[in-house]
């Protein structure tokens, strides 16, 4: 887990990609809202602050980075930060160190899954009842936040000892579920753990981080996978989302690798990174199932690119055209993205297009979406709201004058 470049361009924040053509195709920076508050340490760490100096292979001029615990974090869920101080004021400065009510899911159909033994992966996660196509069933926060700066650059007796304190810092019933995290065979047991079960997200201008969600880390690989997550930088939470219905007692699943990534890279990339051999459905299935999901994946791939080319080029046609065929191509591969985030791209670009009509149209379907989702993170329905208002108003003008 510990190469930043690597990391930065393996960061599964948004396993299926966002539609948005004028993104980088790969993990861009999740849904920053505005502004950062002034009063930056307005949060006050329930230790005194621990710092270790780096000395980057990569950046000029020594780094320091510092451990902050938070035990009132969520209710008592608590969280440890090993970032640069920057860092920690803009995360501090966030929604998510608000004295709010933790994020739960309104779940009036019961509880969506549950954690179950699994033969040959100890446990994995299985569906308690019908979980519909787009729903946010998962949502967790983060009992370790850790710069991938930090990993890369501390002397390892260094990073051992931070990452020991950052654990034990936590509350008691997180420690205990960090503790509970199956090991993988490293030496040492804070890499035992991380190994395994870590993901990586991204906040402030890029900085690559491992967040270990210690729920989220209880769903197994998949490389045809029915969930994905999405990270919340503004509440620093996980939510996973379901591709499609997933069935009860259907496994859960994650694709711990962009899903663009080739088959070959993918497995080697699964035995060096988590230490397993790919036991999923796409990879012990037929032989032309998994021939027919790569050519989908270098379809997608190749019109992402193509859509992005095409926006910034000003042919906004061509990517309305081709945004539909990458919809196409990613329901037949299995990974639909959402169809709030489908609806919002074509509003942006019908508007930049001129044509306000389905502009309005998608932007509409786009807020219906996103409320139906109940999303934790109203940034986007905000966006998609304010573009709403924005058509609604221009065609207000047009009728009246
Ligand atoms: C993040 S944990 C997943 C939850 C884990 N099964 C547990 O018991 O808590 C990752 C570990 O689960 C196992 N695993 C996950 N997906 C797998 C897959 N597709 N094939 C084989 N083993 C898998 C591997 O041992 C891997 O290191």
């Amino acid at each position: 887990t510990c190469n930043a470049a690597a990391q930065a361009e393996q960061c599964p924040n948004r396993p299926a990609g966002r539609l948005e053509a004028d993104d980088s195709p790969y993990c861009p920076v999740p849904g920053r809202i505005g502004i950062v508050p002034e009063e930056q340490d307005a949060i006050s760490w329930s230790y005194p602050p621990k710092c270790m100096s780096q000395t980057p292979r990569s950046q000029d001029g020594p780094r320091l980075d510092c451990l902050f615990t938070s035990t009132t974090f969520r209710n008592g869920h608590g969280t440890s930060i090993v970032t640069s101080s920057t860092t920690a004021s803009h995360l501090a400065g966030l929604e998510a160190f608000e004295d709010a009510p933790t994020p739960v899911i309104r779940d009036a159909l019961g509880p969506a899954y549950e954690v179950v033994p699994f033969p040959g992966k100890r446990t994995g996660v299985v569906a308690k009842r019908r979980i519909r196509r787009g729903e946010i069933f998962m949502v967790d926060l983060p009992a370790l936040f850790i710069s991938v700066s930090f990993l890369a650059d501390a002397k390892p007796h260094h990073r051992r000892r931070m990452l020991k304190q950052a654990i034990n810092q936590l509350p008691e019933v997180t420690r205990s579920r960090v503790y509970g995290l199956p090991r993988g065979s490293a030496e040492y047991e804070v890499d035992a753990i991380l190994g395994p079960n870590a993901h990586t997200v991204m906040v402030g201008d890029g900085e690559v981080h491992v967040g270990l969600f210690t729920e989220v880390a209880r769903i197994n690989h998949s490389c045809r996978p029915n969930a994905y997550f999405r990270f919340s930088e503004r509440r620093l939470t996980v939510e996973v989302v379901a591709y499609h219905a997933i069935e009860p007692g259907d496994e859960i699943t994650l694709s711990y690798v962009p899903l663009e990534t080739p088959s070959s890279t993918r497995r080697q990339y699964l035995k060096s990174h988590w230490g397993f051999d790919c036991t999923c459905t796409l990879c012990t299935g037929p032989a032309t199932d998994l021939e027919e999901s790569e050519s989908w994946r270098r379809k997608i791939k190749s019109l992402r690119e193509t859509i992005a080319n095409a926006r910034s080029e000003g042919f906004y046609h061509d990517a309305i055209v081709m945004t539909e065929e990458w919809l196409m191509f990613a329901e037949w591969d299995m990974q639909p993205p959402l169809m709030a985030e489908y609806h919002d791209t074509l509003a942006n670009l019908y508007f930049l297009k001129g044509d306000m009509v389905n502009a309005t149209r998608h932007a509409r379907m786009a807020v219906d979406e996103w409320v139906r989702l109940g999303s934790v993170d109203d940034e986007p329905l905000e966006k998609a709201r304010l573009l709403l208002r924005r058509l609604e108003a221009m065609d207000g003008r047009r009728r009246g004058g």
